[in-house]
């Protein structure tokens, strides 16, 4: 019968849909600076040396038993520690909820679900521009969204007094959704003064605070560096919800790995809330998979694996502010005419270029190179290969 004759072609993701296209190219001088994927100086993707010692020991030396519903205890503890701090009262006091997720959008998704079932009719506020599965995942939970302002086009920065007046002029107790570090599609964070005037401003005005801490350690290179917005908070004394993920720093992009962790004011608050987070995960996939968490639990349990994945961390992240140094200088040497300072001003996995979503069809018709149309460059895709060629079309395209 009829039943999905009128069913419309669902439109391209604005990201994935780059890989798509790129994977399409045939060209050989094609470039993919789109999805936010780490790539070494080679432009090839990297398995950490600590995840394959840690595959090494895990292979074949384990079951494959269901995890329970809130996932591997051991690897969610491990990601606590990360987070809140190896001695943190909070763990100690078993104040926090937390379960394994599917990777950061699995744990931003079942908080918005979790969010949407308590507290239906209170808003969400999220930053503009944002990664863009953000508006998708808080939408399709059914939860009303509103946003705030954060980035400033004209110095390519922060736009902290809109972000202030933003946040105290939304109701008291609304949520607000914060990257913790390397912002998303602009790689603007905010300065440690600014989080603390943000966090006794949240404070005051009741707000609920979560935090999106996809790339702990990428950023800076130093995990404890990463999570500073997440310490300042904790503080202040916020309850707080937070999404981790092992996608990036950990390499474990496929594996879905990653943690959801909500701050509740006493342990018997904490196992409620993980009571209904692991009632809504039930029927959305019942539990989490077994691989990525065996990694994780295997690498962040052994201090040798873990010191060896802290060092690994550092190296892609050394990596990338490497290349931001570099593009930046090839474009001057080009004699552009506008500014790039920017480009080593901003932080994380992406530069917020500035181009036009004109200058970037061009960069990819002319010079098949590929990035979302917003003009982010996942600057994992530069290296000492490319990145004279890139600095070329970009001057080619903006000059
Ligand atoms: C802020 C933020 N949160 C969550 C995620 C989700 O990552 P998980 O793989 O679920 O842990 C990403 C990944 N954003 C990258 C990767 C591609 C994508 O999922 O869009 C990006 O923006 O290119 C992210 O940038």
């Amino acid at each position: 019968s009829s039943w999905f004759r009128n069913i419309d072609q669902a439109p391209k993701d604005p990201i994935l849909g780059v890989t798509e296209a790129f994977l399409a190219d045939q060209s050989p001088s094609k470039v993919n600076v789109g999805v936010g994927a780490y790539r070494d100086d080679n432009g090839k993707p990297v398995v950490l040396d600590c995840v394959r010692e840690a595959e090494k020991r895990v292979a074949g030396s384990q079951f494959m038993e269901y995890l329970p519903m809130g996932g591997s205890i051991k690897m969610v503890e491990e990601s606590l520690k990360l987070a809140y701090g190896e001695n943190s009262e909070f763990i100690k006091d078993k104040r926090i909820a937390a379960v394994q997720a599917l990777s950061g959008t699995g744990a931003c998704r079942l908080f918005a679900a979790f969010q949407q079932r308590f507290h239906p009719n209170t808003q969400i506020y999220i930053p503009v521009p944002t990664w863009a599965n953000h508006h998708n995942i808080w939408r399709d939970a059914g939860v009303p969204l509103k946003t705030f302002r954060y980035y400033y086009p004209e110095s390519r920065g922060l736009d902290f007094a809109g972000l202030m007046e933003d946040i105290k002029n939304a109701p008291d107790g609304s949520f607000f959704l914060l990257h913790a570090c390397a912002h998303n599609p602009t790689g603007v964070d905010p300065t440690e003064e600014q989080w603390r005037e943000i966090s006794s401003l949240i404070k005051s005005k009741g707000h609920f605070p979560f935090f999106d801490m996809a790339y702990q350690g990428f950023a800076s290179g130093n995990l404890e560096r990463d999570a500073k917005a997440i310490s300042i908070f904790l503080e202040d004394g916020h309850l707080i919800g937070l999404a981790q993920s092992y996608a990036k720093n950990m390499g474990l992009y496929g594996q879905r790995v990653g943690c959801l962790s909500v701050l509740c004011e006493d342990e018997k608050q904490a196992v409620a809330v993980k009571s209904q987070l692991q009632l809504i995960s039930r029927p959305m996939y019942s539990n989490p998979p077994l691989h990525g968490a065996l990694i994780v639990s295997t690498v962040l349990g052994d201090p040798e694996l873990k010191k060896l994945w802290l060092e690994e961390v550092k190296v892609m992240a050394d990596r990338i502010i490497g290349m931001r140094t570099t593009l930046r200088e090839n474009l001057e040497k080009r004699g552009s005419p506008l500014p790039w300072q920017h480009i080593t001003n901003q932080i994380g996995m992406f530069c917020y270029s500035g181009m036009t979503p004109e200058q970037v069809d061009r960069l990819t018709s002319e010079f098949h190179i590929y990035m979302t149309r917003n003009g982010r460059i996942s600057m994992a895709g530069i290296n000492s290969g490319n990145v004279g060629y890139i600095a070329d079309a970009i001057h080619e395209v903006t000059k």
